[in-house]
């Protein structure tokens, strides 16, 4: 018989990671974000130019939840941003409250969001309470331990998320707040699964299926492909 602990690393590996990318401008601690998250420590300088995936698993409601956690860099690149926007199931916005351009940048942010998560079809679904919701993106103002510095009021953060359509705003020091990391990516988690629970159930009032088969899905692509293929052999 399989031991408990087999079963739990089969079912792990059956788990889809769900992908968090950190986007935000320069220097405003997506770096030491998601550090905080990954080890809960705080780590003041990080090489801006370089750009990883962390995976890791939590614990949340009960379950092991699999992460994989996007830490950008530099975002001039327009085709890499985009590339960037399509790998991740959710989003998290960073400013500095000690930036504006920072801060603006966010909007920025939330629009190529918009548009290229709904190239991809990740169509927006109604939440019992009404909202409405698309690919779940979270703001956060970071430095609030800065105080002196302060150019961005908590106001004003609140006003921007509601304004370009984030789900949820935060105001936070990653510097000085321990636990308020984990809290935004397990309401994120949270907050996704929800959706996901949410569509499954409209669909299925619907009578219609939540996501494409796998095997349909394949069969499309395969079809795609020969298509494509034939195209290529016509012109050959
Ligand atoms: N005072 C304060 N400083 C912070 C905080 N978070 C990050 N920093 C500092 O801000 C600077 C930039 O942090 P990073 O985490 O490297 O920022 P980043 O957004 O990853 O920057 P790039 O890698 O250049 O894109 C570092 O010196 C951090 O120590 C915070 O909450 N409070």
């Amino acid at each position: 018989m399989s031991s408990p602990k087999l079963l739990r690393k089969i079912s792990m590996s059956r788990q889809k990671p769900f992908k968090v990318a950190i986007l935000g401008q320069n220097g405003v601690g997506k770096s030491a974000f998601t550090v905080r998250f990954l080890t809960r420590r705080y780590i003041g300088e990080y090489d801006p130019l370089l750009e990883k995936v962390y995976s890791c698993t939590k614990g949340v409601d009960g379950e092991t939840a699999m992460f994989e956690v996007l830490d950008t860099a530099a975002q001039g690149e327009h085709s890499k941003l985009e590339e960037n926007i399509k790998w991740a199931d959710a989003f998290i916005l960073i400013y500095s409250v000690t930036d504006e351009s920072s801060f603006q940048e966010c909007s920025r942010l939330k629009f190529l969001i918009n548009s290229y998560a709904k190239r991809q079809r990740k169509t927006s679904i109604s939440l019992p309470d009404g909202s409405i919701t698309t690919t779940p993106v979270f703001l956060v103002g970071n430095q609030n331990d800065r105080v002196h510095d302060r150019i961005i009021t908590e106001e004003q953060g609140e006003q921007k998320s509601k304004e370009i359509g984030c789900a949820c705003f935060y105001e936070i020091s990653v510097r000085e707040c321990v636990d308020c990391v984990g809290k935004i990516f397990t309401n994120l988690y949270r907050l996704c699964k929800k959706s996901k629970r949410t569509r499954q159930s409209v669909s299925r009032q619907l009578s219609l299926p939540s996501v494409i088969p796998e095997e349909v899905d394949k069969e499309l692509n395969n079809l795609t492909l020969t298509r494509r293929r034939k195209a290529l052999f016509t012109v050959g």
